[in-house]
């Protein structure tokens, strides 16, 4: 245990190096300091810092919602909507959706996750929402909630999405009206999680999916680990890919999923799924501890997935 908690210690001391984002307002008032990291096998788990802390799930949802979507009308049917290429630029940026056929690049960015939040199942709002819940908490085995707080937060500050909703409405890429497909998309990321949960949501795609209850194609799981590896750590995903090598994906709240196939941390074996929880972020919007810990542990024990 003591070299994973040197590697804890070591990250926990770079949240000074990052800060909570305040674009949406309930986000600021996050505490900088904290640190969660929670590590999860079959049979065990390993975890540091405060892990019953609860935070929302932000861009992390991404993946899911889109899983949940694909499962619903086929990849085929998805992919005419949204694509899975890199773009290189952040996570809300709006230049590319006048290009590419005015496709969104991919799910992970908001054009896509927006695009995607529109073609959930379900007839109104509230199923939508439920259609990704549902998934999530048979994936993590107990109910999830949405933070009311968060969501009106950004609700109120979504200029710059609804814009992006407007543009894809425009373009035809929307299936149901922009407040709608805003609404949606901003409830699933308000979805409220710990670190032990994020972590059983990696699990999920380190034994790809087999011993759950969440169903859900190996085919699409396969789609959603790989848009992971080159598209979920925002515009510093090639650097992740090359000097961390695992799928994950991050939220501006300083959540993180990473996925470990087939390794050995401690005692833990075989596939693992690691969760953090480090609001303090860096420009990009990703976990400043949360990349330090993983860059570390990567090396350490080496885990590079390819
Ligand atoms: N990168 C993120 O986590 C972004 C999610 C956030 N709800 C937004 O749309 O801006």
């Amino acid at each position: 245990m003591k070299k994973l908690q040197g590697i804890y210690e070591h990250a926990a001391q770079m949240t000074a190096k990052g800060k909570v984002a305040t674009y949406i307002p309930a986000l600021a008032t996050a505490n900088p300091d904290a640190f969660a990291v929670s590590l999860v096998s079959m049979e065990d788990k390993i975890d540091f810092g405060e892990c019953t802390q609860l935070f929302t799930l932000q861009s992390v949802v991404k993946v899911f919602s889109f899983m949940v979507a694909m499962n619903h009308h086929g990849i085929e049917e998805i992919l005419r909507y949204v694509d899975v290429e890199p773009t290189g630029d952040s996570f809300d940026s709006i230049v590319r959706l006048e290009s590419h056929n005015n496709k969104p690049f991919n799910p992970m960015i908001n054009a896509g996750a927006i695009t995607v939040a529109s073609l959930l199942p379900g007839e109104t709002m509230y199923e939508k929402v439920k259609s990704v819940t549902l998934f999530l908490e048979q994936i993590i085995g107990k109910k999830v909630h949405i933070d009311n707080e968060v969501y009106l937060s950004e609700y109120h500050a979504a200029d710059y999405n609804r814009a992006i909703a407007y543009i894809l409405q425009a373009n035809g890429f929307l299936k149901s009206n922009v407040e709608e497909a805003l609404q949606v998309y901003l409830q699933l990321c308000s979805i409220s999680v710990n670190v032990e949960d994020l972590a059983k949501m990696a699990l999920y795609f380190a034994t790809n999916g087999e011993k759950s209850t969440a169903t859900c194609s190996k085919e699409v799981i396969h789609i959603a680990k790989a848009l992971m590896f080159t598209c979920g750590m925002y515009n510093a995903s090639g650097k992740f890919a090359a000097f961390i090598g695992l799928p994950a994906k991050s939220g501006v709240s300083g959540a993180i999923i990473a996925v470990v196939k087939n390794g050995a941390i401690e005692h833990l074996q075989g596939p693992i799924g690691i969760g953090i929880y480090g609001p303090a972020i860096d420009q990009v919007g990703n976990s400043v501890a949360g990349i330090a810990f993983l860059t570390q542990l990567s090396k350490e024990f080496d885990l590079f997935c390819l």
